[in-house]
């Protein structure tokens, strides 16, 4: 079923010279993982935004479960999360617990609840408890990355979007988050991943979209899926 559709979107930064994203058609359905595939500056980062509805479309419209976005935010955010690159840039709490606590706060769940939720998502990301009581600016590239993570997936929103979720990660982890990718498949969810090299295996993924220059230049939609 489809979830998001982009319908001819165009994206330019303010005081940029060309489109970041030209004339962009796209459907994204649950129970579906989607990879983002393009060299750097292809766009991948700003269709990923563009779709988590955090910046607008200088033309065209992202429609979320059949009705403009635009019109649904800020209440459709809850549905989003979004993996930057850089994890530095979406660790804004002291500790590691209060990082994935956030949201579910926010939420209003009660701290019974989040000190459950916490937990559970640190176990299936394979991370040791200790790490809860670290404070977030201490923690190396691959551990705030994971914890940039494990803040998203604490509140399990509908769309998972990942910008270069594997770089800098150990092997270890790397197979953890494609499990949680495929578990997220299973659950009926949507998940759109960025990145520059193959990394995934055929099998695993539903569809390919090849980005250069802000246009779609190839989409491999795989047959059986
Ligand atoms: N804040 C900004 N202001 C102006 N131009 C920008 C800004 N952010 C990105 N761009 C430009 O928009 C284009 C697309 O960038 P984007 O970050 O989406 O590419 P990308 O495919 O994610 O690249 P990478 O793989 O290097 O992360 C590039 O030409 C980039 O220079």
């Amino acid at each position: 079923m489809e979830v998001i559709k982009l319908v001819n979107i165009w994206y330019k930064y303010p005081g940029a010279n060309d489109y970041a994203l030209k004339n962009i058609n796209l459907v994204f359905e649950d129970s579906k993982i989607y990879f983002i595939n393009g060299p750097n500056g292809a766009g991948k980062t700003t269709l990923l935004l563009i779709i988590a509805g955090l910046i607008e479309p200088v033309r065209g419209e992202v429609i979320f479960r059949g009705k403009p976005l635009k019109q649904q935010l800020p209440i459709a955010r809850r549905y989003f999360g979004l993996l930057f690159q850089n994890p530095e840039h979406m660790l804004f709490n002291p500790t590691v617990y209060d990082e994935i606590a956030y949201v579910l706060r926010q939420l209003n769940s009660d701290e019974e609840e989040i000190r459950e939720r916490v937990h559970e998502t640190i176990k299936c990301l394979g991370l040791e408890k200790t790490i809860l009581n670290k404070y977030t600016y201490m923690l190396s590239y691959g551990e705030k990355k994971l914890v940039a993570l494990a803040a998203i997936l604490s509140y399990e929103p509908d769309i998972l979007l990942l910008d270069e979720p594997f770089t800098n990660l150990s092997l270890k982890y790397l197979d953890k988050i494609k499990k949680i990718i495929s578990n997220y498949k299973s659950n009926g969810k949507t998940v759109i991943v960025a990145g520059h090299e193959q990394e995934f295996q055929h099998e695993e993924i539903d569809e390919i979209i090849l980005l250069e220059n802000g246009e779609v230049i190839d989409h491999i939609v795989y047959s059986g899926s």
